[in-house]
């Protein structure tokens, strides 16, 4: 019999009350008391506030960060209950694109998004591909995708804050993971490179039935492109709701701090996913 954790069989998350602190237990914990369970190939905006949580919980998602309480599962199995090799693997099927990419400055982009594939490739492949890029097309079609086609053989000093992002954003596109995690992707774009970005991360995740979850400050465009937006606030999902139940007092709501009664996940219980719960 197969294991539902290679088949993806089972949901790519599943959280259970979960606490997360970054510091000493004296802190506040940054998360608390999530409960989330997320399909294989969903796609899923979270919202909220500055310090909510946000990153926090792409981080705990990624395997990247422990959480000091609770049950956390990614693909059917707790990342850390696993030997260190075997969560290595299981990080391998996930790709965290933090909102700040890791680039070295002085690399190629060519060289910095095909590193994407390093953990694809042998270690010697690895190193000549340092010297002389193993898959330049590859690369390219990639950059394309953002508009970035034009900047494949510029160094990642010499880019702008936007084509930067995007730079990470298309090594993304050349990972072979099967849960993409983004962080803030739209922070130094304009609108209409912020809604090519997230139509292509989108049409990325359907097209390898990849879960993709990505956090936003732009609630318009969640609400418009994602079908399931989870809300934190103060480390708490405040709601987990199909977009089409989302309100715009709901939305006020959040980002002032108080809720309306109507909003609460008990009271807006019709939805099967409210409030299950709510994370490189
Ligand atoms: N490395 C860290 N050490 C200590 N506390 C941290 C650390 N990173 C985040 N925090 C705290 O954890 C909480 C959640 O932060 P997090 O970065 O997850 O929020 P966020 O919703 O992503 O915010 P933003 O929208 O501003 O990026 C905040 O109170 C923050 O101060």
């Amino acid at each position: 019999m197969q294991d539902s954790s290679t088949t993806g069989a089972g949901p790519t998350y599943r959280l259970e009350h979960l606490t997360v602190r970054h510091l000493a237990a004296a802190q506040a914990p940054a998360l608390r008391d999530i409960s989330l369970t997320v399909a294989q190939g969903e796609q899923v905006a979270v919202i909220g506030p500055s310090g909510a949580g946000k990153t926090t919980l792409l981080a705990v998602l990624a395997c990247a960060h422990r959480p000091a309480d609770g049950v956390f599962q990614a693909f059917g199995q707790d990342p850390w209950a696993l030997p260190e090799a075997q969560r290595h693997r299981l990080r391998a099927r996930l790709f965290l694109a933090p909102q700040t990419p890791p680039l070295p400055p002085r690399q190629r982009v060519v060289t910095a998004v095909l590193a994407a594939r390093l953990p694809q490739w042998s270690l010697w492949r690895a190193l000549v591909s340092l010297v002389k890029p193993a898959d330049p097309e590859a690369a390219w079609q990639a950059l394309a995708r953002f508009n970035l086609g034009d900047k494949l053989y510029a160094r990642v000093d010499r880019l702008s804050g936007g084509e930067r992002q995007r730079c990470g954003l298309a090594r993304l596109l050349l990972s072979s993971a099967q849960a993409l995690l983004v962080d803030e992707p739209l922070s130094a774009l304009d609108p209409a490179l912020s809604e090519l970005t997230v139509a292509t991360l989108r049409q990325e995740a359907a097209q390898r039935n990849a879960t993709l979850i990505c956090s936003l400050h732009q609630v318009d465009l969640a609400l418009a492109h994602f079908p399931r937006i989870v809300a934190l606030r103060d480390g708490r999902i405040v709601f987990d709701l199909p977009r089409e139940q989302v309100t715009a007092e709901m939305v006020t709501a959040l980002y002032q701090g108080e809720l309306p009664a109507a909003s609460t996940p008990a009271a807006a219980a019709p939805t099967s996913r409210v409030a299950v719960g709510a994370c490189f």
